[in-house]
C-alpha cells in the first residue's frame, strides 16, 4: 500500500481558513510572508493565527529571498516547523537558513523544461524537501500562487532526491489526476481553494483534501 498523500494548504490568512484546513485533515498549513501577495501576513497577523489549533498540521512559513531579520521577526511571533524558500535562493543560502534557524527547509523550484530538474542535485544536500511548481506566467506579480500548472509529464516517475510536493494550478477537480500522473508523494495548493484571490473557501479546502487523500 502506498504512503498517504501529504497535503499542504498554502496562503492560510484567517481563522476561518486555518480551521477549514486543519479540520479537513491538511498535513501542512502555509503562511505567506511576502508582502506583495494577497495572502501575505504580517508577524502580528501570524501571532494571532499561531494561537489557533492546527490539528497537528505543520506550520510552514513561505518566504521569498528573505534576509535573516525577516525570518527572525516571524519566528518571534509564530513558531514554524518548516521554512519554505520560494525565490531565487541559492543552495548556499538554503544551507545557511537551515543552519541558522535549525528548521527544515523546503525549496521551491520552477519547472518548465526537463533541464529545470537538473538543479535538484545541487540543492539536495542543502534542503530537506522540495516543492516543484510552475514558473510564473509572463507578467505575473508573484513568483508563485498564480494558479498556473506545468507539464506534469516532466516529473512523472522522476526520482526526486528529497520528499517533495507538487504545486501549481491544482484544484479539487484535477488533484487526483495530478497525483496519478506524477506519483507525487504530496501536493500544495493556494489559488485552487479560493473563492476570491486571497480568500480561502472552506468547501473547496475540504474537497481538495478529500480528493488528494482519496476519500
Ligand atoms: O501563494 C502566494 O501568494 C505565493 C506568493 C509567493 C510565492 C509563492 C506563493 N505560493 C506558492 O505557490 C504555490 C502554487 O500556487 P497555486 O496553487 O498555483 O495558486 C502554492 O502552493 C504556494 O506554495
Amino acid at each position: 500500500m502506498s504512503a498517504a498523500v501529504r497535503v499542504k494548504i498554502c496562503g492560510v490568512n484567517s481563522p476561518v481558513a486555518l480551521d477549514a484546513a486543519a479540520s479537513a485533515g491538511a498535513d501542512m498549513l502555509g503562511f505567506v510572508f511576502f508582502p506583495p501577495s494577497p495572502r501575505a501576513l504580517t508577524p502580528a497577523d501570524a501571532a494571532a493565527l499561531g494561537a489557533l489549533d492546527t490539528g497537528g498540521a505543520e506550520r510552514v512559513g513561505l518566504f521569498v529571498d528573505p534576509d535573516d531579520d525577516a525570518i527572525e521577526a516571524v519566528l518571534a511571533a509564530l513558531p514554524l516547523d518548516v521554512i519554505q524558500l520560494h525565490g531565487g535562493e541559492t543552495p548556499e543560502r538554503c544551507a545557511a537558513v537551515r543552519a541558522r534557524f535549525g528548521l527544515p527547509v523546503m525549496k521551491a523550484l520552477g519547472v518548465s523544461s526537463p533541464s529545470d530538474l537538473d538543479a535538484l542535485a545541487a540543492y539536495a544536500p542543502a534542503v530537506d524537501r522540495f516543492l516543484l511548481d510552475a514558473k510564473p506566467p509572463a507578467g505575473a506579480e508573484l513568483p508563485g500562487g498564480n494558479a498556473a500548472a506545468f507539464d506534469w509529464s516532466l516529473v512523472a516517475g522522476r526520482a526526486v532526491p528529497r520528499p517533495w510536493l507538487l504545486a501549481g494550478g491544482l484544484t479539487p477537480d484535477n488533484v487526483a489526476r495530478a497525483l496519478a500522473e506524477t506519483g507525487a508523494p504530496g501536493v500544495d495548493v493556494s489559488s485552487g481553494v479560493e473563492k476570491a484571490r486571497g480568500v480561502k473557501d472552506p468547501a473547496l479546502v475540504r474537497a481538495f483534501v478529500a480528493a488528494a487523500k482519496g476519500n
